[in-house]
């Protein structure tokens, strides 16, 4: 992915895509609900691009000369929320590459936006959301997942202690997002305690009730 070269994404005053160009769904719930498990699902039955606000920032995190590297880091060390400026050019950078690199123009938005100012800020700049895939978890189920996924995961935040900072920014900062989201109609919330392809059945319904469907793969039978 590339490079964050400048900061200027969050200067606009308006989109850079229209909605009717550009698809945008948002992917939250707290951390260890099953977001990027059920991200790739819909990425194989959808054909969506698969873009993690995460997976962007520790990127950018490891990428060397990065000036931007040791901030992330302490960011996402403490659970906290990276300033949006830095996250919004990631993805909008991410979008432009695939675009012109896959000619993809159907994103799901994986973790983000965390905050309302990112909110408010991606949907002004970039592109409005076309809605919000909301997985809900109640923390004991999300700890021990991610307690869990860190005895591999190599994650330096899937350990205790951050765990806890983390369900604390989710519940203070992020929430408002889901929040204000809902009062737009613009939430589909999904049930995620039971097993992946479940939750999965679940995410397929309730997203065609919004229009969204599978790609159509058709297979031609080549003659001898
Ligand atoms: N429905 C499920 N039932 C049991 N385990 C699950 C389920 N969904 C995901 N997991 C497991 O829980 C862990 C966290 O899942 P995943 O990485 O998809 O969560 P996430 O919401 O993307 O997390 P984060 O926000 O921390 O990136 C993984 O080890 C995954 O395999
Ligand atoms: O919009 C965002 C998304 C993420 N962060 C930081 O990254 C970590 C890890 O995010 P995951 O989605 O669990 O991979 C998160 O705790 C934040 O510190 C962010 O700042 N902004």
């Amino acid at each position: 992915m590339p490079a964050i070269d400048h900061l200027g994404a969050t200067t606009r005053s308006s989109p850079l895509w229209s909605a009717d160009k550009v698809t945008v769904i948002f992917v939250l719930g707290g951390p260890g609900a099953g977001k990027g498990t059920q991200c790739a699902k819909l990425v194989a039955d959808y054909g969506f691009k698969h873009l993690s606000a995460g997976d962007l920032l520790r990127e950018e995190q490891d990428r060397p000369g990065s000036e931007f590297g040791e901030m992330i880091k302490t960011y996402i060390k403490e659970g906290t929320i990276v300033p949006m400026e830095v996250t919004v050019q990631l993805l909008e950078n991410a979008m432009k590459a695939t675009m012109e690199q896959d000619n993809k123009h159907m994103f799901l938005i994986d973790g983000f936006p965390r905050k309302l100012d990112q909110a408010h800020a991606f949907e002004r700049s970039v592109v409005p959301s076309k809605f919000t895939l909301f997985f809900d978890c109640p923390e004991d189920v999300m700890q021990e997942r991610l307690l869990n996924r860190g005895k591999t995961s190599g994650r330096a935040d899937d350990n205790a202690e951050s765990i806890k900072k983390r369900f604390k920014t989710f519940v203070e900062t992020s929430m408002p997002v889901v929040n204000e989201f809902e009062a737009q109609g613009k939430v589909v919330k999904v049930t995620a305690t039971k097993s992946p392809d479940e939750v999965y059945n679940d995410v397929k319904a309730k997203i065609k009730e919004r229009g969204v469907e599978p790609i159509k793969i058709t297979f031609v039978q080549m003659q001898e």
